[in-house]
């Protein structure tokens, strides 16, 4: 039966998902009032710019005080999209405080603060929701929280940065510049606030953080992370993964150890032959592996940044709290339970493509062999163009962990014949 008193919302934020929350709560009311079982109301909405034009919103919901919005002790419902650390976390806690649940978008304060936020939330037996932090509208947090909650989680691989993919496709399949792709990416709403996130890596970062604690019942913060962004990808490299039958993707990958004892999460660019899914995964679209001992290989594909999306997985949320306040309960909090120790990059163990430039004489070929063999570095493939007394040698190794892979770039460097190191590239998805 329906309950006539509404559920009440307080939004903040209402930028690119803000307004779209707004707007399908609109459109919608009537389909979310029956699958929740009671009206949910748009009770205030906290902005910074209160003289804007809001198309259908009611000037008289909006406030510029999102501190005594979310005070106010009649909210249900607090949807945090305004983004940042502060004055995010302080309202959020304070929502918490004064009785509403909260659903957030924020995965920089979540990769933060996460630990922090659940304990508040179950103090206070309230939900803390954010299937939009990862991967905007690919449902993936509540997969990998519900439905795989019974099996063992060994990988979590995929591209989780709208912003950064529709970078890398555009400069692989139109030969784009990169400023010229950012600035298309950020007027179609994928940018976060300082895209430096975005490029830097520090966005899918917190992204894998926040996967990798989920999936390994473990903490894993942002500062865990190893992390490199995209902004030293080049045409050159484009040209170097193609030749190989690769491209070039921005990969978060959050691995469980063989034996069980530790847990890594990586973010950094990668080759990926053209024949694996993730390489069709085009413009600001993501994709995730995620591969556990019993369900074997999942992938989850969809849009992974831009205002409906991430609000279609903010909706989702906003239904579930709901639901869950009128039954007076809550869903799952934080499973950290395993405890694992997050170990350095140095552990990892991966493929790479290195691009050396060297002198075009007899014997040089021999002796950069030799210190991969030295280092315990196998190699797979080495390719040698020639010109002018100077050469380009590129070689692929096999599998080897990367603090073999750091030595052995340590002494290639200091051979003579070595003139310099162009380019070291992981190689995934093999
Ligand atoms: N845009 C996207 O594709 C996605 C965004 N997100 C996350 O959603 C959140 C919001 O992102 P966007 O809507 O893209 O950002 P946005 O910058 O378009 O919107 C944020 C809004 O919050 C407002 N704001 C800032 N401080 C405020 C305050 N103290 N009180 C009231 N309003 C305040 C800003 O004026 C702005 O309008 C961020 O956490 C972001 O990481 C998550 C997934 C996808
Ligand atoms: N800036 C982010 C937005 C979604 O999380 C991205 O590009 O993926
Ligand atoms: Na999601």
């Amino acid at each position: 039966m329906m309950r006539t008193r509404p559920l009440k919302v307080a939004l903040l934020g209402c930028g690119v998902v803000g307004s779209e929350v707004a707007r399908i709560m609109t459109t919608h009311a009537d389909d979310l009032a029956a699958r929740i079982g009671a009206p949910v109301e748009l009770a205030g909405v906290a902005v910074r710019r209160p003289s804007k034009v809001r198309e259908g919103i009611d000037p008289a919901l909006v406030t510029t005080d999102a501190t005594a919005l979310v005070k106010r002790g009649d909210i249900d419902v607090v949807v945090e999209v305004i983004g940042g650390i502060e004055p995010a976390r302080s309202l959020i806690t304070a929502a918490f405080e004064h009785g509403a649940s909260v659903v957030s978008a924020n995965k920089a304060l979540l990769a933060q603060d996460g630990a922090a936020l659940h304990a508040a939330a179950e103090q206070q037996g309230k939900d803390l929701y954010y299937e939009a932090a990862v991967a905007g509208a690919i449902p993936l947090i509540r997969p990998l929280r519900e439905s795989l909650a019974g099996d063992k989680v060994n990988r979590v691989l995929g591209i989780v940065n709208g912003t950064t993919n529709f970078i890398l496709d555009k400069m692989d399949s139109t030969g784009a510049g990169y400023q010229e792709a950012l600035d298309e990416a950020t007027a179609l709403g994928y940018a976060e606030a300082d895209p430096t996130a975005d490029v830097e890596g520090f966005d899918a970062a917190a992204k894998a953080a926040i996967l990798a604690g989920i999936a390994f019942h473990t903490r894993v913060r942002l500062d865990d992370v190893y992390r490199e962004g995209m902004t030293e990808v080049t045409a050159s490299d484009f040209a170097s993964a193609r030749n190989m039958g690769c491209t070039i993707k921005l990969l978060a990958i959050c691995e469980r150890a063989e034996d069980g004892g530790s847990v890594t999460a990586r973010v950094h660019p990668a080759m990926i032959p053209l024949s694996h899914p993730l390489a069709s995964v085009r413009g600001a679209y993501n994709a995730v592996f995620v591969e556990s001992d019993a369900s074997g290989q999942l992938m989850f594909y969809g849009p992974g940044a831009g205002g409906a999306p991430t609000a279609s997985a903010v909706l989702g949320d906003l239904v579930a709290v709901c639901r869950n306040r009128l039954n007076s309960t809550t869903g799952p909090g934080e499973s950290a339970y395993a405890a694992l120790p997050v170990s350095g990059m140095g552990q990892v163990v991966t493929r790479y493509h290195i691009s050396l430039d060297v002198a075009d004489k007899p014997g040089v070929l021999a002796q950069v062999a030799t210190v991969f063999a030295e280092h315990g570095v196998s190699i797979d493939t080495v390719r040698q163009q020639g010109k002018d007394g100077e050469a380009s040698l590129v070689v692929v190794t096999h599998r080897a962990s990367d603090a073999a892979l750091t030595g052995t770039v340590e002494a290639l460097r200091k051979l003579d014949t070595v003139r310099g190191v162009a380019s070291i590239m992981r190689v995934e998805g093999e």
